[in-house]
């Protein structure tokens, strides 16, 4: 059977997620639908409650909707968890300090019972990804907050699944260091051809990375606003100069600013 390149890697189809709690119950959803094609790069921006991190957890097989169709690489998220169909990132880099970065990416895939050829084969592949192939033996206290969210990077390869979802993992980084990774991330994207589901709260970031931005708004969390970038994809920092660039900066900011409105 041939595979459909062309069909969702992730499609949401009118989504909705009510968390009940011990006061009222949390709309955290609120009728999002969505698709996402094979190789894409969306963000999803928007205030602290918008359902972001929700929505991310959803595809990952982590919450389960209360409402709705959500399908990965044709699947359910669960199956497609079990399928080690994506790598997750997350806003800290929660690499354990007893193990060097080498044996940090490993771990998951020794608890698979990868032989050790193969997970050292593996390791060596995503360290050089990340740029970090002299840091194998190193702890993580030994590197810097950006090598060590690299690290975290390359351990959410190490399956070299063809989704990496990634939940605001450059927040807590400078300005200057989080521009570097940005550009790595984007060389990274077009080296290897993923899908990726990215969370941020910074317009430029989001606009820098995307192919398609979502704009989300909370109370209930839903989306506000996608926008298909027409920005190239070969992308140097001075874009952000650019006229095309601050205009779809500026709409991103009208979308947030709108969402803020219903308060
Ligand atoms: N397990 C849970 N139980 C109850 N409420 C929850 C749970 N997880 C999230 N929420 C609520 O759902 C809403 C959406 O949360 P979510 O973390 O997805 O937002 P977010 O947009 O990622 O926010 P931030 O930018 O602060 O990370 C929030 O009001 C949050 O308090």
């Amino acid at each position: 059977m041939a595979l459909d390149t062309t069909a969702p890697v992730i499609s949401a189809q009118n989504l909705d997620l009510v968390f009940q709690t011990a006061d009222a119950p949390v709309h955290a959803l609120s009728d999002v639908s969505l698709d996402i094609a094979p190789g894409e790069f969306v963000s999803f921006i928007g205030p602290s409650g918008c359902g972001k991190t929700t929505f991310l957890r959803c595809v990952a097989g982590l919450e389960q909707p209360t409402g709705g169709t959500l399908t990965v690489n044709g699947m359910t998220p669960e199956e497609a968890r079990q399928a080690r169909a994506y790598g997750y990132v997350f806003q800290a880099a929660g690499l354990y300090p007893w193990r060097t970065i080498s044996g940090n990416i490993k771990l998951p895939l020794e608890i698979m019972g990868y032989s050790k050829a193969d997970q050292q084969a593996r390791v060596s592949s995503v360290l050089e990804l990340v740029d970090l192939s002299e840091f194998g033996a190193k702890y993580p206290w030994q590197l810097s907050g950006g090598m060590q969210q690299r690290a975290s990077i390359a351990r959410a390869l190490a399956f070299d699944a063809d989704i990496l979802l990634m939940d605001e993992p450059f927040g807590a980084l400078d300005e200057i260091v989080r521009d570097h990774l940005n550009e790595q991330l984007l060389a990274l994207w077009a080296r290897t051809g993923k899908t990726i589901g990215f969370v941020t709260h910074s317009i430029p970031e989001a606009v820098y990375l995307s192919t398609k931005i979502v704009v989300m708004s909370p109370r209930p969390g839903r989306i506000t606003d996608v926008i298909d970038s027409p920005l190239q994809k070969d992308r140097p920092l001075e874009i952000r100069e650019t006229p095309k660039f601050l205009e779809i900066a500026h709409r991103v900011r009208e979308g947030l600013r709108a969402g803020h409105l219903d308060d």
